[in-house]
């Protein structure tokens, strides 16, 4: 992030859990990773980090390490050992037993914070209203008056509670349980196990754990597609001088005028002034001649000679555009949050903004897997036509990302491997995402799933209750970048794309999430089954839409015609209403 507000870090990492037979909690694995590294990974962007517990070697030696006194004092005196080392003005408070904590958690609770000046803290709650006072935010000042205050009557065992100002904010958050007992432990590892999360989960998880990228200043025509970081401020006024808005006559005085021999042309530099009584040509654009009073547009005059008058039945006005009239230097002219449209960027044209601050626009690398997929030349027995990949760039161009490079991977665990592994540079492309083509099951040439996890990517969306595309996978990489693994099938990965990666688009750009598209669909009682799915539709004369009877997926045979794709959901009646995803 570009505006990064400084801020330390506190991981309580003591050790024996006595709920769960003295095991060491933070070192227990969810989701492929220890409760402990979610932990340090979701504060990544500390400037120090303190883990207070035993004695660890297996940690990054930039991670302070010290322990309460005497050893298994609780949370409280643990807290107190940990401040010592402190030194920013904020401090995050975390246990390591909070397996779905992600970076954004924290950006959360640091603009929770930033927002209530008056605040000493911010802490997170969950679904249920239960406040995890060790999943907090603290200006450093106030945790150690707290403890200061609690001091003359002993640390050890206090119940955190006690240590929590009065004066602090909550900032609700979902999927924040902590892991207090074997049966929280099993319930996170099934969470992870890619259980289905239904449309709008797996939209709001990526809106969750998806940071923004870092803001980047660009040309306006070069930043379409991008979203404003900052607002687009009018550098000059618009006008930028007095214009003529139409062909006609600059006059001096109320008329009749005489007409001087010089025209004024739009852009000319001709040095002109115009004397009271007297007139000249102007054309649309031009800059009105000093001495000018009122232009009056040809339509409006009549020419006797060399004598202009303005016509008895015509109103009197003047058709001059003033300077500033439209805006002046410092008007708002789109809000921080706004997609650059090409409105957007004429607009900063128009305002003399040389550059936009903005996130984006996405760049992907387009990955296309699969031993059988053949590009280009004929195809031998078993090969089967890439007819998504070439593609690929447009349907992702709707959803406002660039394909930056692409490329083709085996089914080997190697190549995945190698994908993931190397740095976004390695690949010429600065990629922020990487869209990958087939491979999203679990079957013996699927390799995406296991490459993610050796890698240690964290996944945001396993799967997703929709068909098709319920094999879907959101994921993000140590190194920030995000994974969007598309179904192999080519309807799938289509309507997988446009079902989802608007989602992760508006996360990485700072975009408000977008709001859905709707429209009725007359046969969807027809179109619907037991679970959510896509199907293309066309527009009725009457405005509804008509959805297409049976999908094949190998292919997109169905998509043509189409101006839509509807999401039905189970249940949905005749002429009931239905998300569309725009074919366009
Ligand atoms: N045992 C199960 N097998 C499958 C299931 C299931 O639930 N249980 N789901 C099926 C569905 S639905 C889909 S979709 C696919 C998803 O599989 P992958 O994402 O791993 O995709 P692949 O296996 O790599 O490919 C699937 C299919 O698509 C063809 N394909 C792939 N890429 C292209 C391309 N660029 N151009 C044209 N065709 C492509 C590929 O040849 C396969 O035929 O899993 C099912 N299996
Ligand atoms: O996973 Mo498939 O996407 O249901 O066609």
């Amino acid at each position: 992030m570009s505006a990064h507000t400084p801020f330390d870090a506190i991981v309580l990492a003591g050790g024996s859990a006595s709920r769960m037979g003295g095991v060491d909690k933070p070192s227990i694995e969810v989701g492929g990773r220890s409760m402990l590294h979610t932990a340090l990974d979701a504060v990544a962007a500390a400037d120090r980090v303190v883990v207070v517990g035993p004695h660890r070697d297996d940690l990054d030696p930039t991670i302070r390490q010290t322990q309460e006194s005497p050893h298994g004092a609780g949370p409280v005196s643990a807290l107190a050992a940990g401040l010592r080392e402190v030194s920013a003005d904020l401090v995050v408070t975390l246990a390591a037993d909070l397996p779905f904590l992600t970076p954004s958690t924290i950006e959360r609770l640091l603009a929770a914070l930033a927002a209530e000046p008056a605040a000493d803290a911010a802490f997170a709650t969950d679904e249920t209203g239960r406040v995890q006072f060790l999943l907090g935010l603290w200006r450093t000042g106030a945790l150690t008056a707290r403890l200061d205050a609690l001091e003359p009557d002993g640390l050890v065992n206090r119940a955190m509670k006690s240590l929590v100002p009065k004066n602090h904010v909550t900032v609700q958050m979902s999927g924040i349980s902590d892991c207090d007992t074997e049966a929280d432990v099993a319930a996170a590892r099934a969470r992870t196990a890619a259980a289905p999360m239904t449309i709008t989960q797996a939209r709001r998880a990526i809106r969750d754990d998806i940071p923004p990228l870092a803001t980047r200043v660009l040309p306006p025509t070069l930043a379409l597609d991008s979203v404003l970081a900052e607002s687009l401020i009018a550098a000059a006024p618009f006008p930028r001088f007095d214009v003529s808005a139409m062909d006609g006559y600059a006059v001096s005085g109320s008329g009749p005028w005489q007409l001087d021999t010089a025209i004024r042309y739009a852009g000319s530099e001709e040095d002109l002034t115009l004397t009271p009584g007297h007139a000249v040509r102007i054309a649309t654009g031009a800059h009105v001649p000093p001495g000018s009073t009122s232009v009056v547009r040809d339509e409006h005059v009549e020419l006797a000679g060399t004598t202009v008058s303005r016509r008895p039945d015509v109103p009197v006005r003047d058709d001059t555009r003033r300077s500033g009239e439209d805006w002046r230097p410092g008007a708002l002219l789109a809000t921080a949050g706004a997609r650059v449209t090409p409105a957007v960027a004429s607009v900063a044209l128009s305002g003399e903004v040389a550059a936009l601050t903005v996130r984006g626009p996405v760049r992907a690398h387009v990955v296309v897997t699969g031993d059988e997929i053949r590009r280009d030349g004929p195809l031998r027995e078993g090969q089967t036509r890439d007819s998504v990949g070439p593609l690929l760039p447009q349907f992702l161009s709707w959803c406002g990302v660039r394909t930056a490079t692409e490329s083709h991977l085996r089914d080997t665990a190697g190549g995945f491997d190698e994908l993931l592994g190397q740095p976004a540079a390695a690949t010429g492309a600065d990629a922020e995402l990487i869209v990958i083509v087939g491979a999203t099951g679990g079957g013996a040439a699927d390799h995406m799933r296991l490459a993610l996890q050796r890698r240690g990517a964290r996944t945001i969306v396993g799967r997703v209750q929709v068909r098709p595309g319920g094999s879907q996978v959101v994921a993000s990489l140590p190194d920030g970048r995000i994974v969007l693994g598309l179904p192999g099938n080519p309807y799938a990965a289509v309507a997988t794309l446009l079902l989802t990666a608007p989602a992760v688009v508006a996360a990485l750009t700072g975009e408000p999430s977008p709001v859905p598209t709707t429209g009725v669909v007359a046969n969807a009682a027809q179109a619907s089954s037991d679970f959510p799915r896509i199907v293309p539709v066309t527009r009725m004369p009457d405005g509804r839409w008509h959805a297409a009877g049976h999908v094949r997926t190998a292919h997109l045979a169905a998509l043509v015609g189409a101006q839509a794709l509807a999401v039905i959901e189970p249940a949905t009646p005749d002429d009931g209403i239905a998300e569309l995803l725009p074919l366009r």
